[in-house]
């Protein structure tokens, strides 16, 4: 059957057109599986680089770009662009095929040659510096990864990364994508691994027709064999990402059962979400699975409906999208609690720090509320430590202050008051009803899931990965876990091989952001600098290779003498994103406490702006809430507000650092991943301010070395 392929720079194209030149492609296209070559009129360019590259008539004033294979009749649709410009476009084109990948790649002749030649003339100017981009490589590697003699010619004319970073539109996607991953610090054996993986036929001879070319370029060609599919792909042409998956997210998402829980790592906005939703979509394509027998879910209500809404895009299939149950953690956990032990009352933040000071008062402890409340969860619930002699052998890994073997029962007398005064209130806390839950599921007969997808994993408690480990039986497949240490944000450490989940073999890093633009993902990955993280698997988790895939404007930062006008340039700042016609709800504005938040939400209604609160799912108008809320989200526009000293660190979220040096350490990590999360929401403006003093986190990059 004849198949068609589209490329990823067509969807724009389309998307800009009116309606009925819309309509007009489609009833071109329409039925192309019965074309014969005849049938779709396809016209030859006089002077064309590329024999095959045709045009296509589409009304008066617009024409269709294809290449037209006659070796098995596979079309590719390229380009949609106005009679003169598409003529030319097309007369430029040349269509080639990968040296790993076996697949498509467009490339336009006239303007390699033109670059290539204004690239050796700077590089013979006197003033060009010695030394080059990609001097390290050697000839024999790029050959290896896949870059061709005319791309290669041009890329030894490189002096750096920007100069590459002009080029995007001109070198072919994968070895662009090659190329970028090499000036990131990327070893060519590390390349070359993600390559074998990706391309199985990466070594052997170019044997691939036309079509199975196409199949091979996923990353930006879709392949449809009717109209109809046709139709489904072209439907919403802004959501790439449900239809063209780089080549490692492909890989992962639509991977061979995994023997076992399999992860996916990756910096901010590389797709580990998309990747999720994607793998949640191919398990459920089982037409043996029941109904709700895949759980995809993640740790707040609010990313969990933004995972349905995602999901409701890209599952069109109501039978296969019913197969998918998406909750949050902690509505799993309330469910089955509630099954075994009625519905439970939550005890809030500041009863529980109360009782922590009476009890430690009532046994002569010295020890602040924050200390034993940690102590509790990270140790006690974590390792589910029911008596003394557990307490004084535990695990206290993670935990900074040493504790004496006498202050320890002490300790523990607290703690275990503290679980009786709860038990005598009724009383528990989220990380309770995790476990309960879990005990609960262990008891029953029957395992509700057959897979479990969990997004945003980093800061899982360990009782909701009891919880998730006892949803799902161990079998292949049984846990599928996305998430980024980088963006931990509350204090959960975990080891996943401790909780009995091993993804060792298993595991793959994402390292193209597809989110925000160079600029603002240089600028928000400098405030981590020297920022040691583990991997949640007992190893150190690294930025290498970490790149973007476009380019934008510098984020810009701002100091002000006091608050007030502050509030009154975070306000003009948001109005001039308003002015320049950015809509409101794609306009974001963070900052570390709700107080300054709400000062800023006041003077917002005062300026007739539009606003709602990040957690009101039905909100409108300019989104405003605490960075905690941010994350997971995005923006095309975002202010991070106070970002000031006294705020950014928050002086209640530190242990005393006299106290307890060490947790002081990873409370000051969890506050600046935090920056780090509100920044990296930004896709394509990202204003930073502050009164008075900045944020000492800020010196990275306000203070660069
Ligand atoms: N293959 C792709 N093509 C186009 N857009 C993509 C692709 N993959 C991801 N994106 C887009 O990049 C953005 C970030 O993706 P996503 O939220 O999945 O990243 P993430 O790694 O989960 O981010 P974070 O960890 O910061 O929450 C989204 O807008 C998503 O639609």
């Amino acid at each position: 059957m004849t198949a068609l392929g589209v490329h990823r720079d067509f969807f724009p194209q389309y998307a800009k057109l009116e309606k009925p030149v819309r309509d007009r492609v489609d009833e071109v296209f329409d039925k192309f599986e019965h074309h014969t070559h005849a049938g779709l009129h396809l016209e030859k360019i006089t002077g064309a680089h590329d024999p095959d590259i045709r045009t296509i008539r589409i009304t008066k004033f617009w024409r269709g770009v294809v290449v037209r294979n006659d070796g098995d009749g596979g079309y590719l649709l390229l380009a949609v662009l106005p009679h003169d410009k598409a003529i030319e476009w097309a007369r430029n084109r040349r269509v080639t095929r990968n040296k790993v990948s076996k697949g498509i790649e467009v490339r336009n002749d006239v303007a390699l040659a033109t670059a290539t030649n204004s690239f050796r003339r700077l590089d013979s100017a006197p003033s060009a510096p010695t030394t080059k981009l990609f001097d390290d490589i050697s000839d024999a590697d790029l050959t290896r990864l896949g870059i061709d003699d005319e791309i290669r010619t041009l890329c030894r004319l490189l002096h750096d990364v920007d100069q590459l970073d002009a080029l995007r539109a001109l070198i072919p996607e994968l070895q662009y994508d090659v190329l970028t991953g090499l000036a990131a610090g990327m070893t060519p054996e590390a390349v070359w691994q993600e390559l074998a993986q990706n391309f199985p036929h990466a070594t052997e001879d170019d044997d691939a027709s036309f079509t199975d070319a196409m199949l091979r370029s996923q990353g930006h060609i879709v392949v449809v064999h009717d109209s109809d599919e046709l139709a489904e792909v072209l439907e919403r042409p802004f959501d790439l990402w449900r239809v063209f998956l780089h080549p490692t997210q492909r890989r992962i998402a639509a991977h061979a059962p995994y023997k076992g829980p399999a992860r996916v790592t990756g910096g901010a906005g590389t797709g580990k979400t998309v990747v999720a939703l994607h793998r949640a979509h191919h398990l459920a394509r089982n037409p043996e699975l029941p109904e709700k027998s895949i759980l995809l879910t993640t740790f707040t209500k609010n990313l969990a409906k933004e995972l349905a809404r995602n999901l409701d895009m890209l599952v069109t299939d109501a039978v296969i999208r019913a197969r998918i149950d998406v909750q949050h953690v902690d509505v799993i956990a309330h469910r089955y609690y509630r099954s075994v032990h009625g519905q439970p009352t939550i005890i809030d933040d500041s009863d529980r720090r109360a009782h922590w000071r009476n009890l430690a008062v009532e046994h002569g402890l010295d020890q602040p509320d924050t200390f034993l409340d940690q102590e509790w969860r990270q140790v006690v619930l974590a390792q589910r430590i029911t008596t003394a002699e557990e307490y004084r052998a535990a695990d206290r890994r993670g935990r900074g202050l040493a504790i004496r073997p006498a202050a320890k029962d002490q300790v523990w007398a607290v703690i275990e008051s503290f679980q009786h005064v709860l038990q005598e209130e009724d009383r528990c806390t989220f990380d309770m009803i995790a476990d309960g839950a879990a005990d609960a599921l262990r008891d029953g007969a029957e395992s509700p899931y057959q897979h479990v997808i969990i997004d945003e994993a980093q800061d899982l408690h360990p009782s909701r990965w009891r919880l998730l480990r006892a949803l799902v039986p161990p079998r292949p497949d049984d846990l599928f876990i996305a998430g980024d240490t980088h963006q931990r944000i509350y204090d959960s450490k975990v080891s996943l091989r401790q909780l009995g989940i091993h993804v060792t073999g298993r595991s793959s890093t994402l390292r193209i952001n597809y989110r925000t633009s160079r600029e603002i993902l240089l600028w928000s990955t400098a405030l981590l600098l020297g920022e040691r993280v583990d991997d949640m698997d007992e190893g150190e988790a690294h930025l290498v290779g970490y790149r973007s895939s476009f380019r934008g404007d510098p984020p810009e930062s701002q100091g002000f003498p006091d608050k007030q006008s502050e509030i009154a340039a975070v306000v003009a700042q948001v109005r001039n994103w308003l002015d320049q016609e950015f809509p409101a709800d794609t306009i974001g504005v963070t900052a570390r406490t709700v107080q300054f938040g709400k000062a800023v939400g006041a003077a917002l209604t005062e300026a007739g702006i539009e606003h709602s609160p990040l957690d009101d799912s039905d909100g409108s108008g300019v989104r405003i809430g605490t960075m905690h809320k941010m994350k997971g989200l995005e923006f095309r526009c975002v202010a991070v507000a106070d970002v000031s000293d006294g705020s950014v660190p928050q002086p209640n979220a530190l242990t005393d650092a006299e106290r307890d040096p060490q947790q002081h350490q990873q409370d000051l990590q969890s506050e600046r991943n935090l920056l780090f999360v509100a920044c990296t929401r930004a896709r394509e403006h990202l204003w930073v301010s502050w009164h008075g003093e900045p944020s000492r986190f800020l010196s990275p990059v306000l203070n660069p070395a």
